[in-house]
């Protein structure tokens, strides 16, 4: 009987549903956008029952295309979740239903909090060491601090034992195992290493950072490994998968190193999504950057399996300038239209755009950046600026590349991608142009899904090693190479402007 495994993709701005065979060929996909909620500048939130019922359709409409083609539910031997990382979600036990909206990475609402704790223990990477994170509004506990303070109903309910805190892997399996009716409360190590309460090296909750952080310990799921079964489907809201095992479950960023088969030290993969992640395998070891980096477990295949880590750089906004441009400014009806204008044009007319819409992430970290466009002339027009976009999101993501090589002083000599924004040769091509090295997108983009299945096969043994799917898949995976047609001299004119547009963005704020 042929097998299937599915994958539910959680990402910032859509939910998708996924199901590969055991040759790893996509059989059946389903996407769907969702609402971003922005109650306030510099706020962002997600409906987590909204992203719920975006779940069940996707899984109900990739399952008919999957019987469609003779399928049965039969052949659905396991679910793998990958999701958006940090994304801080709080609910009640007792009644099911989230206490808040869930609080999205992008948020920067609790930068004064973030402030206090910078002033309090001296410096910005103060904790580094225990959980390879700076203090920063992107990850979750400070997240968390916000909602205590702030919602009564949450610190009423940590008062009665009833407040669970998540990440949306965390919500998503809690629900599909049951719910309020016994669902697990449980989250995987890649996503528990993204909350700042998580000491790396034991791979179990710190103590030193929940008490440190003022975050208690009772409302925090427990940390299991990547593969592993988590429960298996018993909400009767998602009976077209009732009963299969919950066996694979990483953040975004970590399963698409997975899908990018990137399990040896030293391999890098970058993911354009709406924000843009580059991670480079470290093994074993816990490396501390030196250049902005974070530290961050790669994954852990079984529960008695070593932790692999490895070192990241976030950009914080890549594919959501576009989306910007799209939505706020209505520059472009549609994404792809962005590559459509940008090759109207040869270059951008030395405009730089740099979207510091919550700040600067990697390798900067700083709060106080706001976006801006300069060396606008008379002469620039739209195609002008949707080049600049393009490259906004190549230029962040060589100065991520940039910092890796100076932390390790070993040259990158490939680049893995994949994520929505891919699907732009142009962008790709640009991106190949500023790095000087060579940019390869596998044909199955899907690489953060295709991450999740892996370990979700894994775990109910569909294919019993990683070699056994390295095999599967190279014999049937293809590639497009982007190389460089720029010479280093011109490579370096325009990274130094990139790098004057940056400066240009600091002290916007306060
Ligand atoms: N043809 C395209 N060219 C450039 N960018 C694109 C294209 N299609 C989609 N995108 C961008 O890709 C992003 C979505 O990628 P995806 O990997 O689905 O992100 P996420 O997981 O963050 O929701 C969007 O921000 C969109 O702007
Ligand atoms: O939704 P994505 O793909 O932009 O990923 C978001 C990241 O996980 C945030 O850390």
């Amino acid at each position: 009987m042929s097998q299937l495994v599915g994958a539910i993709d959680q990402g910032t701005t859509s939910t998708r549903f996924l199901v590969f065979n055991e040759k790893l060929n996509l059989i059946a996909s389903h996407q769907m956008e969702f609402e971003q909620i922005n109650p306030k500048e510099g706020w962002t939130e997600h409906d987590p029952l909204k992203i719920l019922e975006t779940v069940q359709i996707c899984i109900s409409e990739s399952l008919k295309k999957c019987k469609s083609q003779g399928y049965t539910i039969e052949n659905l031997k396991s679910i793998g979740i990958t999701n958006q990382r940090e994304t801080t979600c709080v609910w009640d036990k007792i009644t099911g239903k989230p206490l808040h909206n869930a609080i999205v990475w992008l948020d920067m609402r609790n930068q004064q909090i973030c402030n206090d704790l910078i002033q309090k223990f001296g410096n910005q990477d103060h904790f580094k060491e225990i959980c390879g994170l700076p203090i920063s509004t992107y990850f979750s506990a400070t997240k968390l601090n916000w909602l205590i303070q702030n919602v009564p109903e949450v610190k009423t309910a940590i008062d009665e034992e009833r407040c669970l805190f998540g990440t949306i892997d965390s919500w998503l399996i809690w629900n599909l195992t049951g719910g309020n009716q016994g669902g697990n409360h449980v989250t995987d190590v890649t996503n528990a290493s993204r909350t700042m309460l998580m000491d790396l090296k034991s791979a179990k909750w710190s103590e030193k950072m929940c008490e440190s952080l003022n975050i208690p310990m009772k409302i925090l799921p427990k940390i299991c490994s990547s593969c592993e079964i988590y429960g298996n489907v018993k909400n009767p809201i998602f009976n077209d998968i009732l009963n299969v095992p919950i066996a694979g479950c990483l953040g975004d960023q970590q399963a698409a190193l997975v899908g990018q088969l990137c399990f040896s030290s030293g391999q890098v993969k970058n993911t354009y999504g709406t924000g843009c992640f580059m991670l480079k395998n470290t093994g074993t070891n816990i490396i501390n950057s030196t250049h902005g980096l974070l530290t961050t477990v790669a994954y852990q295949f079984g529960p008695d399996n070593p932790v692999f880590y490895a070192l990241e750089g976030s950009v914080a906004v890549a594919g959501h300038a576009i989306q910007w441009l799209r939505d706020k400014i209505q520059m472009i009806d549609s994404a792809p239209q962005i590559d459509e204008f940008a090759a109207k044009v040869k270059d951008s007319g030395d405009v730089y755009f740099v979207p510091a819409f919550s700040g600067l992430f990697c390798p900067y970290w700083r709060s106080d950046a706001r976006g801006i466009i300069v060396g606008l002339t008379s002469f620039t027009n739209k195609y002008h600026l949707a080049r600049a976009c393009l490259e906004s999101t190549c230029f962040q993501a060589m100065e991520v590349l940039k910092a890796m090589e100076e932390d390790s002083e070993i040259k990158i000599k490939e680049l893995r991608v994949d994520g929505g924004m891919t699907k732009s040769d142009l962008c790709m091509q640009i991106q190949a142009d500023l790095l000087g090295i060579n940019v390869i997108r596998p044909s199955q983009i899907e690489t953060t899904a295709l991450g999740a299945a892996l370990s979700a096969g894994l775990g109910v043994k569909v294919w019993d090693s990683l070699d056994q799917i390295k095999q599967i898949l190279n014999e049937h995976s293809e590639f497009t190479i982007f190389s460089s047609k720029i010479d280093e001299k011109e490579r370096k004119q325009r990274f130094i402007k990139w790098k004057k547009a940056v400066e240009k963005s600091f002290n916007w704020i306060d």
